[in-house]
């Protein structure tokens, strides 16, 4: 399917973020569709984390609405949200004494009853999503005896068990080296073709971002705009992302260079 006729997934429309003392940028109008890699880049303090809590609900928009699948998120409920949005976030909020297999079943927590007893379709689902991280292998161990690389992978493996149309991460490469951090990105650029589901990050890691994604949400200044990398680098919005004294964006090689 071509991706101007995929569903939307996630939208928003004259969409301002903030504080109650302090607007961080107005008028946001996204369009992220099925299928779709999304990164969400900018400097530090641009509006990244604002953004991604407002779009599930952990903040209350100042002006302008957040649609899930064409539906406002205010008139969404907390667990019909959990059935849309899957969230990673970089701060890890389980106990380590955890199971991999145990960790990744909390994913299946939106649909089980109140005594959290998995059906055989939660089950079908857990090991489905330690499939596809390929992860099966870690299944039995501890996550307190992973590395940071196997930890990311299988909080992956949870928000997949979630099965919901949009997966949010905040971060996911954070703390890995730069072969884990190509893989990582692989991985969800796989994902988010082989599931359909639309994937959107935050991240610092702007080269790869631009390497892999299918669009990229830039928030800078006030201002966020989303293009595909190809259009956000023809019209020159790297440029001045950072202040020009030490580094500059060479748009030959698609990234940024230290001057000399
Ligand atoms: N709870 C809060 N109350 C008021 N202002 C806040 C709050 N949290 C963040 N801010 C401010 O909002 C702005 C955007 O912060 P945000 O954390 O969204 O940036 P970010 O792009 O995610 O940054 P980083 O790359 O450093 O993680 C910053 O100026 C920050 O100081």
């Amino acid at each position: 399917m071509k991706n101007k006729e995929a569903k939307t997934i996630l939208s928003t429309q004259h969409l301002s973020i903030g504080y109650e003392d302090k607007v961080v940028a107005q008028n946001i109008e996204l369009n992220i569709k099925k299928g779709e890699l999304v990164a969400v880049i900018g400097v530090n303090g641009s509006g990244k984390s604002t953004l991604l809590k407002t779009i599930i609900k952990e903040l209350t928009p100042i002006a302008g609405n957040v649609f899930l699948e064409e539906v406002a998120i205010e008139n969404i409920s907390a667990k019909e949200i959990s059935e849309k949005i899957s969230i990673v976030l970089t701060e890890t909020h389980f106990s380590k004494n955890l199971s991999v297999k145990e960790l990744v079943s909390l994913g299946r927590q939106p649909y089980s009853n109140w005594l959290g007893i998995l059906t055989s379709k939660d089950k079908v689902a857990v090991q489905n999503a330690l499939n596809l991280i390929a992860v099966q292998d870690l299944a039995h161990k501890k996550c307190s005896d992973l590395s940071d690389g196997q930890l990311q992978k299988v909080m992956l493996a949870r928000a997949l068990a979630q099965n919901t149309p949009l997966i949010m991460l905040d971060e996911p490469t954070t703390h890995l080296d730069l072969y884990h951090k190509a893989f990582v990105f692989k991985m969800l650029k796989k994902l988010s073709k082989t599931t359909q589901k639309a994937i959107v990050f935050a991240t610092h890691e702007i080269d790869l971002a631009l390497q892999l994604c299918d669009q990229i949400i830039l928030v800078n200044n006030g201002k966020v705009i989303q293009q595909t990398p190809e259009n956000l680098i023809k019209e020159k919005h790297l440029e001045h992302l950072f202040p020009s004294d030490l580094i500059q964006f060479d748009s030959i090689s698609k990234s940024f260079k230290i001057k000399s």
